[in-house]
């Protein structure tokens, strides 16, 4: 039978302008631990996840200068462009959070605009939780509290409204991808100013380099590394 994410980029329509990983270099992620915090004898799902990790980075593609010069823009699209790939991007992420917090779940998932928003909906419904979102500014009605935060390619905003996480709940973070960790960083002030207990980031891709998990006072968790 032909691998479904092979397919999907096949049937995308855009060259991929490369492919992950480099070829000459093991995956991280997919038989260690040493970015992830799942332990290689974790329970039930390990072998499961790292075949999913192989075919999620399969589908991931990269493009060269966007959105400006010298940034290689990590494209997830091609991941919803399959709904069997999209099913295992949330089945990954649920046997990470089941592995790591035993029987403790997050009460709120908090997504961040706009490719948190693709995936953070499904996974709280899937797991029993709230789905909050961060949006950049201007866009929410109402009282919010507000976090300026500097990105891989500039200054944004970041917004939250006021009211929307209770006071003590566990919250989990998602968002595709931390580069500086500048956005995710301002998420977690947000929640925290709410008084939500931050119990994890989770990314579908992390730009390790950029050392954005530095700046994050949480753990944190990626599916994949890129760009060493
Ligand atoms: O770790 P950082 O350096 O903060 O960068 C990571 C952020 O950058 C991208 O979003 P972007 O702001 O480009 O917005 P978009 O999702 O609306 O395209 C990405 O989806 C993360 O949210
Ligand atoms: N290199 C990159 N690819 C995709 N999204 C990003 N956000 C910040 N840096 C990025």
């Amino acid at each position: 039978m032909s691998d479904p994410s092979i397919s999907a980029q096949r049937s995308y329509g855009v060259e991929s302008t490369s492919s992950h990983p480099p070829r000459d270099q093991p995956d991280p992620t997919v038989t260690g631990n040493a970015s992830t915090g799942l332990a290689a004898s974790s329970p039930a799902g390990t072998a499961e996840l790292s075949g999913l990790k192989i075919r999620l980075r399969k589908a991931l593609r990269q493009f060269p200068d966007f959105p400006s010069p010298g940034i290689l823009f990590e494209d997830i699209l091609p991941i919803f462009a399959d709904p069997h790939l999209h099913a295992g991007l949330l089945r990954a992420i649920e046997i990470h959070i089941l592995n790591t917090f035993g029987g403790e779940k997050p009460d709120v998932i908090v997504g961040l605009d706009a490719r948190g928003f693709l995936f953070g909906p499904s996974l709280a419904l899937r797991l029993d939780a709230a789905f909050v979102p961060v949006r950049k500014r201007g866009k929410l009605p109402g009282p919010t509290e507000v976090a300026a935060y500097q990105k891989e390619y500039g200054q944004d905003f970041f917004e939250m409204q006021k009211g929307v996480i209770k006071p003590g709940s566990k919250v989990v973070i998602v968002d595709d991808l931390i580069a500086t960790g500048g956005s995710a960083a301002a998420a977690g002030a947000l929640v925290e100013k709410q008084g939500g207990k931050l119990l994890e980031y989770i990314f579908i891709m992390e730009l390790e380099f950029l050392k954005g998990r530095e700046k994050l006072n949480a753990p944190v968790y990626s599916l994949l590394t890129g760009q060493s």
